[in-house]
């Protein structure tokens, strides 16, 4: 129900008391010993209702859970009435409760299969099309530039979901990529990101994609004057904008007025949030660079996973199982963290897109309802590429104080077989190894045994791994289109049942808010000392200093 909190749910209660009493059975090693077919009965292959060719493994077993636990966890989704607001969002009701909206970024990649009535679902077809047209023209030479040369650079600017989507999804897939046409993204007011870039562009062949759901936000509307300012210093003739900048928004007003025309505009509706916007027209860029076709697939392997989430039996349902583990270890462990580790360089910018989806969906501290909760709500999510965190954070992972639940995520085979496949060989021993290490560790005995008998005590101690750190595993045969929509999908739907097991609107970002204001407030008040008013005196003190040693 609306606005209730999760303490309330007797599943709640009663996971409370398995954890209290249960947690020192809780035992990888030991589970594991005890049970030959725990990875059977924890493990789940997805695969695509639409598709046959496009599956994974998802392995829970390294998770502290016994099967008591997990139906009592799953119970609780019951008692949340997951499934409910699951076909609430589904069918286009205001789940988007402060802001009255619907939240639709479903209806984006569903090609007219359910029928969706929210206003502009409709259009969504059409604007498809109209990627696909301007995508396809500029990939094959036909859309030119002011002076008749071929576009070979797009440089997109935008910020949060208008950026990180977009920037995520081309890495990813740039195994698909055009290779003749070069992606750059600005998203930073900092002018360093704008001056670094364009220095890489020509303004005869580079095309600006504008990407703003709102078209206000100050860093993207500043960043696209400058680079307006930088085109027509060379073009001169402010027609020439229309072959170089196009927009991607809801809002057809403010496009106009900065001077790109209706027809380079590419919609989107209120009901995309702007962190599930990479399968609306802000996904322009992905299109461009891996293609149409494969920008569909990539919408397909979403649906397919929208599917999935909507038809599974919650015990065989990947984003609940993975929003119910989340939740044991955030409000029962008390995890602060989760980390998402992909051993696959093209994903390594998975755990920065997740932490925007993620973190402003569920970083909420007030129910739907207006109560305060009294539980953890959204993790701290971060990550990095395999193999690269081994050599920098693991220690902690693995011997620090903290319970770091941690997703490892890696390709059977790799794009890139060099060396006979040899990098890809030592890549997945890694990502084997790792998830082995963390639940499993080293005793003392072993320890000792490997060192012999004069080994101090210290090094012993210092060598020993308590292990029982737990982590999901997830192999899939490919890193293409169709995997990574459902991949993404995983974790869009992992977010979307904790946020409503949590009570809170996981669809809003008021707290992005507070911070936009006052530095709108500063911005006016930076001239001179005397204008700095109304402030504590730490900030006047920084404002003053930065006034004293400024050169501009
Ligand atoms: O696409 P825009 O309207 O420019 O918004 C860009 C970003 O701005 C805000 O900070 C929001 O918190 C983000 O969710 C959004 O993605």
């Amino acid at each position: 129900m609306s606005g209730r909190l999760a303490t309330d749910y007797p599943a709640w209660q009663k996971l409370q008391q398995l954890y209290d009493t249960q947690r020192s059975k809780l035992v990888l090693r030991d589970l594991f010993a005890q049970d030959s077919q725990r990875f059977a009965k924890f493990s789940r292959e997805y695969v695509s209702p639409d598709d046959s060719s496009v599956r994974f493994l998802l392995d829970f077993s390294k998770n502290l859970i016994n099967e008591e636990i997990l139906d009592t966890l799953l119970q609780l989704v019951g008692e949340a009435e997951v499934e409910t607001f699951r076909e609430k969002m589904f069918a286009g009701e205001h789940i988007n409760t402060s802001e009255d909206r619907a939240v639709l970024h479903v209806a984006l990649r569903n090609f007219d299969e359910w029928k969706i009535s929210e206003a502009g679902a409709n259009e969504v077809s059409g604007v498809l099309a109209h990627i696909k047209e301007f995508s396809d023209a500029v990939r094959s030479g036909a859309w030119k530039g002011y002076t008749g040369k071929t576009i070979n650079t797009i440089v997109n600017i935008g910020i949060g979901g208008s950026d990180l989507g977009p920037v995520m999804v081309t890495e990813a897939l740039k195994a698909y990529s055009k290779r003749d046409l070069t992606a750059h993204f600005i998203s930073n007011i900092d002018g360093t990101h704008l001056a670094e870039t364009v220095r890489l562009c020509d303004p005869e062949t580079t095309l600006f994609i504008i990407a703003s759901k709102t078209f206000t936000t100050q860093e993207t509307i500043t960043n696209a004057t400058s680079a307006r300012d930088w085109f027509l210093a060379t073009a001169k003739d402010k027609a020439h904008v229309a072959k170089h900048f196009v927009a991607l928004s809801t809002n057809t007003k403010a496009v106009t007025e900065f001077g790109i025309s209706e027809a380079n505009m590419f919609q989107f509706w209120d009901w995309v949030g702007g962190r599930y916007s990479l399968w609306s027209a802000i996904g322009l860029s992905i299109a461009l660079v891996i293609g149409y076709d494969n920008f569909e697939l990539l919408l397909k392997g979403a649906h397919s996973m929208d599917k999935h989430f909507r038809t599974a039996p919650l015990k065989e349902n990947l984003p609940v199982l993975l929003a119910v583990l989340g939740i044991w270890y955030n409000d029962f462990y008390g995890s602060q963290t989760h980390a998402l580790l992909p051993y696959d360089q093209y994903l390594h910018k998975f755990a920065d897109y997740f932490q925007q989806g993620d973190m402003e969906s569920n970083g909420k501290s007030i129910t739907k309802g207006g109560q305060r909760v009294s539980y953890q709500t959204g993790p701290i999510i971060w990550g990095a590429a395999g193999t690269n965190g081994q050599h920098s954070f693991y220690q902690l992972v693995h011997q620090g104080t903290k319970l770091i639940p941690a997703d490892f995520l890696a390709p059977a085979t790799t794009h890139n077989p060099i060396a006979g496949s040899k990098h890809h060989r030592i890549l997945l021993s890694n990502f084997f190894a790792q998830p082995e290490a963390l639940a499993f560790g080293k005793t003392e005995e072993e320890v000792r045994k490997e060192l012999g008998p004069n080994a101090s005590e210290p090094l012993v101690k210092s060598k020993v791994f308590e292990g029982n750190r737990p982590s999901n595993s997830i192999i899939f045969p490919i890193l293409d289109p169709q995997t990574l929509g459902a991949l993404i999908v995983l974790y869009e739907h992992k977010i979307f049942t904790q946020g409503v097991i949590w009570g809170i609107n996981s669809f809003d970002q008021m707290g992005v808010e507070l911070g936009k204001v006052l530095a709108k407030n500063i911005l006016s008040q930076l001239g001179s000392p005397e204008d700095v008013t109304n402030h504590d005196s730490s900030t006047a003190g920084l404002i003053h200093y930065y006034q004293k040693y400024r050169k501009e």
